[in-house]
């Protein structure tokens, strides 16, 4: 029965409201975020910085180095020890500042491990560009490219990027592929390729942001741009930063 008492102190108190918010107006506009206020005085809302969700998978053999190129590239760090094999898929966020475009990657670490290879299917058909690891110091890892591109082609989006990764360079005294070999399988699959390292961070963070800048060219369309070509880009830059010698 305290309804009535309820609906007769809100009667009161309504048009005291109305007076306070009138009275307080001044005060109260300038403790409002900037956006609410321009929404209130219906002025045009500023437009939100530019941001391009994007999803990047990571794939290769089981034991490449995936999960630790994924940490180096968030983290910074190197996971050294035991080796723990990933189950299933996992994945971290990372946004880019690519000429002041926001560019969210979400990436993707999948098992390499060929018991888990119906999970990752799964998920090639939403990728918008894929990172395919090899280790340079195992030798099937590389033999296997060709089956790993197989699939890409079968599950995967038509114009999804692609780019070779041939990691763990930094391990001199155990490769057994050349670079010149990585290059040429890269090349007679026309995708971009470049040598990395987890352990050392040679072109990690390369790898990625080649890949958001592509992206980014993608989703802008912006046709007084010139068009960005990945492949010189690569190689451009793989040159500069003195990867190429052995
Ligand atoms: N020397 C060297 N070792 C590396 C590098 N990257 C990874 N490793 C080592 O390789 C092993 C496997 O690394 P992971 O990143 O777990 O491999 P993965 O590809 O994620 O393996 P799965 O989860 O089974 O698919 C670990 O013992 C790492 O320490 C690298 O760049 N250089």
């Amino acid at each position: 029965m305290l309804w009535p008492f309820w609906s007769l102190q809100c009667n009161i108190l309504a048009p005291d409201m109305i007076g306070a918010v009138v009275m307080w107006w001044p005060w109260l506009k300038d403790s409002f975020p900037h956006q609410a206020v321009r929404k209130f005085n219906s002025l045009p809302a500023l437009p939100p910085l530019p941001s391009l969700p994007s999803s990047v998978m990571l794939v290769g053999d089981s034991g490449v180095g995936k999960t630790c190129l994924l940490v180096r590239f968030k983290d910074g760090a190197f996971l050294a020890g035991s080796f723990i094999s990933t189950v299933g898929i996992d994945f971290r966020n990372k946004v880019l500042n690519i000429d002041g475009v926001k560019v969210k990657l979400q990436i993707w670490d999948t098992a390499g491990q060929e018991r888990f290879r119906s999970v990752t299917h799964a998920y090639y058909r939403d990728a918008h560009a894929l990172l395919l690891l090899y280790d340079v110091t195992n030798k099937s890892s590389f033999e296997n490219i060709q089956a790993w591109l197989t699939e890409i082609h079968e599950y995967a989006q038509k114009d999804v990027v692609v780019m070779l990764l041939g990691n763990k360079a930094d391990a001199t005294q155990q490769r057994v592929v050349k670079r010149e070999d990585g290059e040429k399988l890269a090349k007679e699959f026309g995708v971009p390729f470049m040598e990395s390292s987890a352990r050392s961070g040679l072109n990690v963070e390369l790898a990625f942001v080649a890949i958001a800048r592509e992206l980014k060219h993608r989703s802008m369309k912006n046709p007084d741009e010139p068009k960005f070509q990945l492949h010189e880009y690569v190689s451009r830059e793989t040159k500069s930063a003195g990867c190429c010698k052995s």
